[in-house]
């Protein structure tokens, strides 16, 4: 049997990415010191690394940021998505700098390492990008180690052994208990926006890994907001008397999220409950109408994503994170395609025809990103009685 052969470590290189193919590309750790394993996805967006960081769908991922300079404005308690980071590391071209912004409490290095999370600086990015591009998503592990002695065999067999996210379930294991939602939109001088009020619609909103500016954006869009776990049962949603559900984002893959939620969101349909999902939860809202969901080949994760809205013949600007997508082919009659991506046609929203059920594949809370789609909560909350 041949042995693979691996690079001798560059001398000062302190960390590694190992492809699942023996590929290895050194850079400079930063972060937490160790590894990690799970999908190099690509991210293009200029702005918002923490909350990049900080999304919950981003569980089971290594994010190359194609944008060259990342971390140079520190982190800060409230540009979090949730409160610690979910992607498993990232891999940035430039070397973090010391943090220059008036609303830096911490690092991105220190925030990194303190909340476990490795990064690699000092990678030819647009390389690693293009072998995306070109390739498809790989897997692969990150590594971190100050001494640059790496076990480049053992850390290649980790990579190859790793099951992949296509079929893997991620949601179940970033899910939050149930809580009533309390804040709105955050604004530079006022922080999050309060918003009580019990005569308010109520939604309950299923927390598969969602990100917090969608909670705060409902708020925002005048609802009162209840979260329920992703293990929630129809009966324990209808307990609450919701005016409408909403299904959140969240990781892996929708097809694996087994009984707790796309057969309850089936019950919902069945009751007529009005409902919106993003991103997984439109996926899975898909799968309960009866349509399939595929993996892409490379995803789309960036903020400033085209997307078409068919009635209207109107783009909208969106902020985009999702590496499987609705395969608009297998849509049942009564589901029809509203969204399209004009990056390249995939699927970005259904609305049933003969339901109150509707959803999107892109962030219309943005987080970061644009916030043309922010009409989609005022449709959504505005529909509730
Ligand atoms: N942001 C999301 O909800 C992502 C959904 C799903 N995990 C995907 O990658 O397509």
């Amino acid at each position: 049997m041949a042995t693979a052969k691996y690079p001798i470590t560059p001398k000062g290189a302190t960390g590694v990415l190992v492809l699942a193919d023996g590929t290895c590309v050194f850079g400079r750790g930063f972060g937490a010191v160790g590894d990690a394993v799970g999908e190099v996805c690509f991210n293009t967006a200029i702005t918002g690394y923490q909350e990049i960081m900080t999304d919950p769908s981003y569980a089971g991922q290594i994010i190359t940021f194609t944008f060259p300079h990342i971390g140079n404005v520190g982190t800060n308690p409230e540009d979090v998505e949730r409160e610690a980071p979910h992607a498993l590391g990232c891999i940035v071209r430039e070397d973090v700098t010391e943090p220059s912004n008036f609303r830096n409490v911490q690092g991105f290095d220190a925030w990194m390492a303190q909340t476990g999370r490795i990064g690699i600086s000092g990678v030819d990015t647009r390389a690693l990008t293009r072998r995306i591009r070109m390739q498809g998503a790989p897997n692969a592990v990150i590594a971190h180690d100050p001494a640059g002695k790496f076990d480049l065999a053992a850390l290649h067999e980790k990579a190859k052994s790793w099951p992949g996210l296509v079929g893997m379930d991620l949601a179940i294991s970033v899910t939050g208990a149930q809580r009533e939602w309390a804040g709105g939109v955050w604004s530079l001088g006022q922080g999050y926006a309060q918003g009580e009020g019990s005569e308010k619609p109520h939604v309950v909103a299923i927390d598969y890994g969602a990100k917090d500016n969608i909670f705060r954006s409902l708020v925002k869009a005048g609802a009162r907001v209840t979260v329920l776990p992703a293990t929630a049962s129809y009966e324990d949603i209808m307990a609450l008397n919701p005016a409408g559900v909403f299904l959140s984002n969240g990781p892996g893959d929708p097809a694996a999220t087994g009984e707790y939620a796309v057969p309850v969101i089936r019950k919902l349909l069945d009751a007529n409950m009005t409902i919106f999902g993003i991103c997984l939860g439109h996926q899975m809202l898909a799968l309960a109408g009866g349509a399939k969901t595929i993996k892409m080949h490379q995803g789309h994760r960036g903020a400033n994503h085209p997307v078409k809205h068919l009635e209207k013949g109107v783009v909208e600007i969106t902020s985009m994170n999702h590496g499987f997508a609705v395969d608009a082919k297998t849509l049942p009659d009564n589901v029809v395609e509203t969204h399209v991506s004009l990056f390249d046609g995939s699927n970005c929203g259904i609305a049933f025809t003969d339901r109150q059920a509707f959803g999107v594949q892109y962030h219309p809370e943005a987080s970061p990103g644009p916030q043309d789609s922010f009409y989609l909560f005022e449709k959504f909350v505005g529909g509730l009685r």
